[in-house]
């Protein structure tokens, strides 16, 4: 009976899906010592595989450049992933468990309990079959029962204790290594966030920290488990009878060599599970990103089909994971049937002798039905390793992207001559090309804002202007030559305080999942929902967050539909205008909107740009008409620089890119006469 019960509960249901971490509550084996001695496995999730196995997925085509831009979201099916190997992988992330080893060292104490416990209560079963059961005594019973009963409640306990622990740790460390990779992406540069799809990274920072976790902590705690479990069953079985315990060892190596063999094909597996479901992530993200713009130009089949090329190399892995899985499972499952068969027959055979009593062959049964299960579990240790260190290659890849600037040593750092900077801008024989790519986008760039001047920096698409904005808010440092903020060099300012002084509007609206009121004042520290209506009010955004249902407790999300884009940029400028930093850089602020819109947000920038060191980008003409300069690029070059008469008269590229697109057009509906921007009517003085 006990045989046949250790015998079905080792079957373990084939996976299709990612593979969950080893749930820390299953590091002990069951407390069987509150049951007869059915052996249990002790580590009974570890898996072969056991995810779906995709082909490299992730070579899919980039998302056909909905919402580029240099601050922007940009697909890229590059995935390079370094390979790593376990002690890599332990030494990178071990570091994570400090402050809770105590614990962990607990956890295993309580292992060391519950191994003990188990190995009392088939003791104390052989006892009460062979004193009280076979010679039908009562009296032989109560003693062995009560001692069973208080070696049960001892496992319970222990039990409890050991599993609660291991998932608190395991939890917490899953914590910790989220939080330290999502810190570590907040570093990284743009072009990180181009390169790698945002469907992928999401993936990562769930799937693989899970991988890891198995690694590190619960690994451990199985590995702990498992050792424990065959010391104490194999020396008691020994102890029970050494020659038909050495008998029956002799398939461990078996056990063994079964498991390496699988090692290698599942990692490969593993691995391209792992980029796989950050593939299907992404195209799922991407399609739903995307959904308008995928009903207008009639691409539904092409996403559906995108879709299906994952999800048929998602079907092929899952079915060769299940296969690896289920093959495995099979041969291990013959190899202990061969086992239990010798050990009955030896058993028949020692008892019919006298040399055994049936108590005594049943515990010894019982011992090795435990002893299996934590030798397999050791065995998959192996695999659940090398299943984590293809979750290590992906994460090490984020950990090891270095950001493209980081703050200044503190030798470095320029005496601090302001916590508000005046705002005066150098740009100095400033050249730039983008890591990874050989172009240079800027070449010899150079020029000055003072304080409180407007400048529209304009040109052809690709002449690198938002560069330029990247290189002012250091997102990136030039090659050569250098930008200073009000004499110092940017670069020998910490990021905070340079980016303190210096507010981006960017192309699309910055949305948090929040209320109105607090994606105002997230502008500003502290900011009171006084702050937070004068801000409105001057952002000419008060009339319309009034008249919501929940006025500024209306909560927006990314691609919220509640607010059209004119007014999404008003509560923009509303958390400018709190924000006070006296230098403004406004990335293309009137794209997207119509002349109307348009219209309506021109007041509240001209407020916001006041007595501010203001750098709008753009190709709307119309903001260039009375800026106080106007910069021209080309080619990463400066090719003309001057007022808008100035540089009309000048008849050169500006006066080329204007009368392309005539002022109050802009590549948008003619606007009605009475709104009409007049040529040089100045849409900036009003
Ligand atoms: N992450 C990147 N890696 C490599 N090259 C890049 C990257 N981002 C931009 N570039 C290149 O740098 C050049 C300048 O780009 P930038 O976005 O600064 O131009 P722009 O003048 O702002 O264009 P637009 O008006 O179309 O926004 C372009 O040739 C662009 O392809």
């Amino acid at each position: 009976m006990a045989i046949m019960h250790l015998r079905s509960s080792r079957r373990r249901p084939v996976r299709t899906e990612t593979p969950p971490a080893p749930a820390p509550t299953e590091a002990f084996a069951p407390p069987a010592a509150s049951t007869p001695p059915a052996p249990q496995p002790a580590w009974d999730h570890a898996s072969v595989g056991g995810g779906p196995e995709r082909q490299p997925p992730d070579r899919e085509p980039a998302s056909e450049g909905f919402g580029r831009g240099l601050w922007g979201p940009l697909a890229d099916p590059t995935i390079r992933t370094r390979r790593v190997g376990l002690k890599e992988s332990l030494r990178r992330f071990w570091p994570l468990t400090k402050g809770d080893r105590r614990w962990l060292l607990l956890v295993c104490l309580c292992a060391v309990a519950a191994a003990l416990t188990e190995t009392a209560a088939i003791l104390l079963f052989a006892q009460l079959t062979d004193n009280a059961l076979q010679k039908g005594s009562v009296s032989a019973f109560w003693q062995p029962a009560g001692l069973w009963l208080t070696v049960a409640v001892i496992g319970a306990v222990v039990g409890y204790l050991g599993n609660s622990l291991a998932a608190w740790t395991a939890e917490r460390f899953v914590m910790r290594l989220r939080a330290r990779v999502f810190a570590h992406l907040q570093t990284l540069p743009p072009h990180f966030f181009q390169r790698n799809r945002r469907g992928d990274l999401v993936e990562r920072l769930t799937g693989d920290v899970d991988a890891i976790e198995q690694l590190v902590v619960s690994g451990l705690v199985q590995a702990a488990t498992a050792l424990f479990g065959v010391i104490f069953y194999a020396g008691a079985a020994l102890w029970l009878r050494w020659d038909l315990a050495l008998a029956t060892f002799v398939l461990a190596p078996v056990f063994w060599s079964a498991t390496r063999r699988f090692t290698g094909r599942v990692k490969e597996v593993s691995r391209r599970e792992r980029a796989a479901d950050g593939a299907i992530t992404s195209v799922v993200e991407e399609g739903l990103v995307n959904v308008v713009l995928t009903q207008a130009y009639n691409r539904r089949h092409e996403e559906e089909k995108r879709l299906d090329r994952q999800a048929r190399a998602w079907f092929r892995a899952s079915v060769t994971s299940a296969r690896l899985n289920e093959l495995y499972e099979q041969v291990v499952e013959l190899l202990e049937t061969l086992c239990v068969l010798a050990i009955i027959g030896l058993g028949a055979w020692e008892i019919s002798a006298g040399r055994m009593t049936l108590g005594q062959l049943l515990a010894f049964a019982a011992f090795v039905g435990y002893l299996y299960p934590p030798i397999r579990s050791l065995g998959q240790l192996g695999l659940t390793a090398t299943e984590a260190t293809a979750g290590s290659e992906r994460l090490l890849e984020i950990l090891d992207a270095r950001p493209a600037v980081t703050d200044p040593p503190p030798s470095l750092v320029a005496p601090p001559r302001f916590t508000r900077a005046l705002g005066e801008i150098e740009v100095r024989h400033v050249g730039f090309h983008y890591p990874d790519s050989p172009d240079e986008v800027l070449h010899d760039l150079s020029f000055t804002a003072v304080p409180g001047e407007l400048l529209v920096l304009t040109g052809p698409s690709g002449a690198g202007k938002s560069t330029l904005a990247a290189l002012l808010l250091r997102f990136y440092d030039p090659d050569t030559g250098t930008v200073r903020l009000d004499d110092i060099p940017v670069h020998q300012m910490p990021l905070a305080q340079l980016r303190r002084n210096i507010t981006l509007l960017p192309q699309d609206t910055l949305v948090l999942h929040d209320t109105i009121e607090e994606n105002i004042g997230c502008g500003r520290p502290h900011a009171t929902h006084e702050d937070v209506v004068r801000a409105a009010r001057a952002a000419d955004a008060e009339t319309f967050i009034s008249a919501l249902p929940d006025g500024y407790r209306t909560v927006i999300a990314p691609g919220t539909a509640r607010l059209s884009g004119g007014q999404l940029q008003r509560v923009a400028i509303a958390r400018a205008m709190l924000r006070d930093a006296p230098v403004l850089v406004l990335d293309e602020p009137t794209t997207g909107l119509d002349i109307l819109a348009t219209q309506r947000i021109l007041a509240p920038l001209r407020r916001l740009a006041e007595g501010r060191t203001t750098l709008v980008i753009s190709h709307d003409l119309d903001l260039a008409t009375d800026a106080d300069r106007i910069l021209v690029l080309d080619r990463g070059r400066l090719v003309e620089s001057g007022t808008h008469p100035e540089l009309l008269a000048h008849n050169g590229l500006y006066s080329t890119l204007f009368h392309a697109h005539p002022p109050g057009h802009n590549g948008q509906p003619a606007p009605p006469p009475s709104l009409a921007g007049q040529p040089g009517a100045g849409a900036w003085h009003g």
